[in-house]
């Protein structure tokens, strides 16, 4: 199967070319051209099987049998080998009909581990089938960043650097990506926002003379793979509910708009999914664009949620490829837009099939810490700020339909976010044992400005791929 870029210019790619080229040349986002579709009963089938089992299948659909099965079967079974519980994305009960998905079992702590840890396997694969190397450019407001890092530290055939806000990621978070020594993975601290940092990873790969001499390829959620893997956790979760005999809402704290997407991607396959409740914290562009039609930035403010302090939703272009009917002129008419005037406004049928499957709720910095203290008292259970966040959500879902089981997407580790977890519920959260002694490791970091050809220059002095070639 091939995938269109959202923009409607760029070729159509295979699954493993998407996969390297991250960003389309025309600057949008890869879906494959057509949903592969699972049965009821195939659904039902997944009841009592491994997650390495569903995911196995889910990922062997939407690739198409463009990575060979055996060898995706084993990269999958070893990406989740590593998790430190055996369901890999278990499913806790928090209140009535209210469930957290707990995706931070894998190694730093985030729902991204849970991607990454294949798509560091992915590509390797394809790199060396192809006796080829990458350059990987990618921007983090806290958790791809660590979770590229580790899926990727000491992989011969790949560079990766990866651009966070200095100064608007937890210490835990800076930590993760600064402390691993491997000569392949640099840690850049930018001064600018997280957008400030997305956008100079798309500027990168739109510059193609840069893109081609380095070979760039990206882990963020813009990769198409990325989104592929996050789909399957979806299904594991609404199958142990009981779909898809019975339909089951999701809540998903929401920045970039991918791990959403993927719920939606999920429902395209077939799954029964009842509602897609939008959270987001007090950078609300998602909610207010929901609310009014209009997709407008305003500047960032820093919350206890920082991974999703963002404006520039990427994955919000794939949903908008979707509801105008997979046409790539309208999409690049209103990406211009945003890119010129920082607002688009969507029209109202459009809009009413966004509103159709999805809610959106803003969740403020008081309702976070309330709801990290209220769940602590209530259910004894210790959420971070970004995950209490889709319990807030939920919470307000389940007031309108509290006959529909909500499951929140758990979508980090409390212990990464201490200092917040701490002052809303008086506990203090331990890392696990493998990040005891993270605060004592050393760093290693290079401050640089925002400024495209001064990150170019790191990246060319740094990286030893040139024109995608092995060295
Ligand atoms: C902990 C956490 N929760 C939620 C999100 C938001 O996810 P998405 O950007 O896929 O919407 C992020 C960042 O992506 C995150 O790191
Ligand atoms: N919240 C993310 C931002 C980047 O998101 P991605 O899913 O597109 O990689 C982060 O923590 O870095």
């Amino acid at each position: 199967m091939l995938h269109v870029s959202t923009r409607g210019e760029a070729s159509p790619l295979a699954f493993s070319d998407a996969l390297l080229a991250g960003l389309a040349r025309d600057g949008g986002l890869y879906v494959p051209k057509a949903w592969p579709g699972l049965t009821a009963d195939e659904i039902a089938g997944f009841a009592g099987q491994s997650y390495a089992e569903v995911a196995e299948r889910i990922i062997g659909a939407l690739a198409d049998g463009d990575i060979e099965g055996k060898a995706l079967g084993e990269m999958i079974r070893e990406a989740y080998a590593g998790f430190r519980h055996p369901a890999v994305c278990p499913l806790t009960q928090i209140g009535d009909n209210l469930f957290v998905l707990e995706l931070f079992h894998g190694p730093t702590l985030a729902f991204k581990d849970v991607a990454m840890q294949l798509l560091g396997r992915l590509m390797n694969h394809v790199l060396t089938l192809r006796g080829e190397r990458a350059t990987i450019v990618g921007a983090t407001s806290g958790d791809t960043g660590g979770a590229a890092i580790d899926a990727f530290k000491g992989l011969e055939r790949v560079d990766m650097f990866i651009l966070y806000p200095q100064g608007r990621v937890s210490d835990v978070q800076r930590r993760q990506m600064t402390t691993v020594d491997a000569p392949n993975v640099h840690a850049i601290a930018v001064e600018g926002t997280f957008d400030d940092c997305q956008n100079l990873v798309k500027a990168m790969f739109n510059h193609h003379a840069f893109r081609d001499e380095l070979g760039l390829s990206g882990v963020n959620s813009i990769n198409w793979a990325r989104i592929a893997a996050q789909v399957v956790y979806y299904f594991t979760a609404a199958v142990s509910l009981g779909a898809p005999a019975r339909k089951v809402s999701f809540a998903v704290p929401t920045g970039n708009f991918g791990d959403v997407l993927a719920g939606w991607v999920a429902k395209r396959m077939g799954l029964p999914i009842e509602r897609l409740m939008i959270g987001t914290n007090s950078n609300d562009i998602l909610t207010r664009t929901l609310q009014s039609g209009a997709y407008e930035m305003r500047g960032v403010s820093a919350t206890t949620s920082p991974s999703m302090d963002i404006q520039i939703s990427s994955n919000f272009e794939r949903l908008l490829f979707e509801v105008h009917g997979r046409d790539g002129a309208t999409v690049r008419r209103l990406m211009q837009s945003l890119q010129q005037s920082g607002r688009f406004e969507i029209a109202p049928e459009p809009l009413a099939r966004i509103r159709a499957e999805f809610d959106a709720t803003a969740v403020s910095e008081a309702e976070t810490a309330a709801e990290i203290g209220q769940t602590w008292r209530e259910a004894g259970y210790l959420l971070d700020p970004h995950s209490a966040i889709g319990v807030a959500a939920a919470r307000r879902g389940l007031k309108l339909d509290p006959a529909t089981p909500v499951v929140v997407l758990g979508t980090a580790h409390p212990a990464k976010f201490p200092v917040a977890v701490e002052a809303a519920s008086g506990v203090v959260p331990t890392l696990p044992a493998h990040l005891a002694d993270l605060m004592e490791r050393e760093e290693r970091v290079t401050l640089l400005p925002n400024d495209q050809s001064q990150i170019e220059s790191f990246i060319r002095q740094n990286a030893r791929t040139v024109r995608g070639a092995a060295a």
